[in-house]
């Protein structure tokens, strides 16, 4: 079928090639072309295609369509993608899996990247590659059902028996089954297990422990484990989020990942070179959710954006045809702020993606002095993204009026996603309160005189305001966020210093301050998310592409401005903020003919996307009326509930 006019014209409109602005999204053109031939070659190998719409599945059905999917992938993997390149191979995952997760996930994000980080050489001899080429599946237990924040509170331990050098891992009550790991209920028979390492009574606080889980040949768990599925889940539910219990079970010295910290065989203990290193595979993933989260956010806008440009609804001037929804101001105002967003928070990926990995370098070589400052970034770029990612797709699906709803948009299930990461890798106000701590630092640093040693992100807390001229563009607007960050984390700082000197205790003080406190955090990276946005478009050498996201910056930081307006009211002036909301409406008419090309340009598949309404060719109504009648209900035309209980109480009724 051809594709429909209205996103032939849509595509007519764009003033730059797509291709090109995916090279800039995607950090390469080799990168960008290479996900678009890995995308092509899937496509035609049928065994990736669904059997039947994921929607219409229970767990068991999805659980086992990715299991499928997962080892047809086997046969082609070393062909389809360059293995060591972490870029390609989760492209490859999100095409072929999609994003309800699977057993292969938690192996890939954290079981990998721990034995990198935390196990010894002589460990990741014995294990990394095994895990590469998927010999065992593993997956992250550390939460338990008591605890997931305050890791110090765990249960579980691992206790050192001297006589026979070995761990004995117990969870001594309910609260501490280990409680949510993906992969664990049912598909991993490997785990490394956080766990408190205590050697002769003293308790040395969580460590990695690199455990078997279930026998490799039988997948029957070991004598000692108890594991099993938690039930079903707000989405995620291609996944096996697990639970684990152990009695006495044992595993020999070797087993404790020894990178940093050891316990020799005689029960001595040697201190890791930083007390939160074994923390580093948390680091790593939070290093990748803007990135993630940018791509799941793009998902839903795909959707919305195209839907938009094929649904009319209503009438402008010419009264002869409706007009396409997306004409609408209102349908701008909610969806292109978004989409510049996207941009900024895949742009930030990139960047946190890179820090990390020169961390992980760096902390190789002994080197621990940036651990606190990613540490401090991620923490709170993790919240605002995956915060802001939720709000973002709610819009999506709301900009698609009832069909919205429906999961034929399939935006349901990318927002259930999406939104488990304001939870996962550690929730979102407790992450917040992480970066406070690191920003209440730095204003105690200036306190003391200190502010030449601020590193670069926190240097603007010390500076004076200066005078803004909104004309002179992104630069100007950052300064407005500078504005707002400072004067909030030095209200929260000030706050909390008065409430302790008033002889409250340190930790009630900072509980009655932290709600300005998490305000300053979510102020302080929208600034960062903001200044990598205006250094990336800065760089861009492809002049078309570049035009199109200064106009692209111009919607991002007119609307920040906006939506921090009680922030600035001491520095801009009604009449300032008047210009600025008039400059918003100028960028959403501006970037208007572009708005298809720009979410054409993340290059997400209809494979990936899985939406009726977000179809490439935008042939939405015949599909979804296609889609409609494959639900299971319709297989007959009456339903054996009808039969068994609404015709005989309606025959009853007549009586
Ligand atoms: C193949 C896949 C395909 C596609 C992928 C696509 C998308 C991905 C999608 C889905 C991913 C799927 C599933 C998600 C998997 C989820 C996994 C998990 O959730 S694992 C569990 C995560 N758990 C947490 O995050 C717990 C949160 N809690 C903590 O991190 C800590 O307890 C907390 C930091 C809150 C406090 O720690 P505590 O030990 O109590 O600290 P303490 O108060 O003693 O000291 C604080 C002190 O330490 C500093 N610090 C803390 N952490 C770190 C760190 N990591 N690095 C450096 N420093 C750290 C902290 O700043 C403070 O310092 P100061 O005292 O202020 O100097
Ligand atoms: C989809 C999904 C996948 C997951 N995968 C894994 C996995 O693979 N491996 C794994 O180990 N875990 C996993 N988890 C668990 C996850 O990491 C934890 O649920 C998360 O860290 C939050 O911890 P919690 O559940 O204990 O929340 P809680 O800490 O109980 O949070 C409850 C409330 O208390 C508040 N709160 C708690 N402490 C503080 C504080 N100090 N200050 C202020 N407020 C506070 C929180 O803000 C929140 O509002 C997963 C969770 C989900 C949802």
């Amino acid at each position: 079928m051809s594709e429909n006019p209205d996103l032939t014209n849509e595509r007519a409109s764009g003033t730059f090639e797509t291709n090109a602005m995916a090279a800039v999204i995607y950090g390469s053109e080799k990168f960008a072309q290479r996900r678009r031939e890995i995308t092509e070659a899937i496509s035609k190998i049928p065994e990736f295609q669904d059997s039947h719409p994921l929607v219409f599945m229970s767990r068991e059905e999805k659980i086992s369509e990715a299991c499928r999917k997962l080892a047809v992938l086997s046969n082609y993997w070393n062909s389809l993608i360059d293995t060591s390149d972490e870029e390609e191979a989760l492209h490859l995952y999100r095409e072929v899996l999609g994003l309800e997760g699977h057993p292969l996930a938690l192996h890939e994000t954290m079981f990998i990247p721990s034995l990198i980080a935390q196990a010894s050489d002589e460990q990741q001899e014995k294990w990394l590659g095994r895990a590469q080429r998927r010999e065992i599946i593993g997956c992250y237990a550390q939460t338990e059902m008591g605890h997931g924040t305050n890791l110090r509170a765990l249960e579980t331990t691992a206790t050192f028996d001297i006589s026979t050098r070995e761990f004995i891992l117990n969870s001594p009550t309910i609260t501490s089954l280990k409680w949510w790991p993906g992969a664990l209920g049912k598909s991993a028979n490997w785990s490394i297990v956080i766990a408190n390492l205590i050697i002769k009574e003293h308790n040395y606080g969580p460590h990695p422990f690199m455990v078997q889980l279930r026998d490799e040949k039988s997948h029957e768990p070991l004598p000692g484990i108890t594991v099993g599925d938690i039930g079903p889940k707000m989405a995620f539910n291609g996944a096996d989020n697990g639970f684990l219990g152990f009695k006495n079970y044992r595993i020999p010295r070797e087993n404790m990942l020894m990178r940093h910290s050891k316990v020799t065989s005689d029960g001595s203990y040697i201190k890791p070179p930083h007390a939160k290193i074994g923390y580093s595979s948390m680091v790593k993933v939070r290093s990748r959710m803007a990135m993630d989260q940018g791509l799941f956010l793009a998902s839903a806008l795909v959707i919305a954006v195209r839907y938009s440009a094929v649904r009319r609804q209503g009438y402008l001037e010419d009264k002869s045809r409706e007009v396409k929804v997306l004409d609408y101001q209102t349908q701008q105002h909610r969806l292109f702020p978004s989409i510049a967003r996207a941009y900024a928070f895949i742009f930030c990926g990139f960047e946190t993606i890179r820090l990390y990995d020169q961390l992980l370098i760096d902390v190789q070589n002994g080197n621990t002095s940036g651990m606190a400052d990613l540490h401090a970034l991620t923490s709170g770029l993790k919240s605002v993204v995956t915060y802001q990612t939720g709000e973002g797709i709610e819009q999506a699906r709301m900009a698609c009026g009832g069909h919205g709803y429906s999961m034929a948009s399939y935006i349901s299930e990318i927002y259930g996603v999406a939104i488990g990461g304001c939870t996962y890798e550690g929730e979102n106000m407790v992450m917040l309160l992480q970066l406070a701590r690191y920003l209440v630092k730095s204003i105690e640093m200036i306190q003391n005189g200190k502010s030449r040693e601020l590193g670069p992100m926190v240097a603007y807390l010390a500076e004076n305001e200066s005078e803004i001229d909104l004309n002179l563009g992104p630069n100007e607007y950052l300064k407005v966020f500078e504005y707002a960050a400072r004067n909030q984390t030095w209200r929260a700082t000030e706050k909390f210093q008065k409430l302790r000197n008033s002889g409250m205790s340190n930790e009630e003080a900072w509980n009655q301050a932290s709600v300005e406190l998490t305000r300053a955090s979510r102020l302080h990276t929208r600034l960062y998310i903001m200044s990598t946005f205006i250094n990336h478009v800065g760089s861009i050498v492809d002049q078309k592409v570049k035009g199109v996201l200064i106009d692209l910056l111009n919607v991002h930081v007119t609307y920040e401005v906006m939506d921090i307006g009680i922030y600035v009211q001491g520095l801009l002036s009604s009449n300032q903020m008047d210009l600025i909301r008039n400059q918003l409406y100028v960028s959403l008419e501006t970037i208007r003919p572009n708005a298809v090309s720009l979410v054409d340009s993340f290059q997400i598949s209809d494979m990936q996307l899985r939406s009726v309404l977000g179809r490439r060719d935008g042939n939405v109504y015949e599909n979804l009326f296609k889609w409609a009648k494959s639900s299971p209900l319709n297989k007959t035309d009456v339903l054996p509930s009808v039969t068994q209980y609404l015709k005989p109480m309606m025959e009853k009724s007549k009586l």
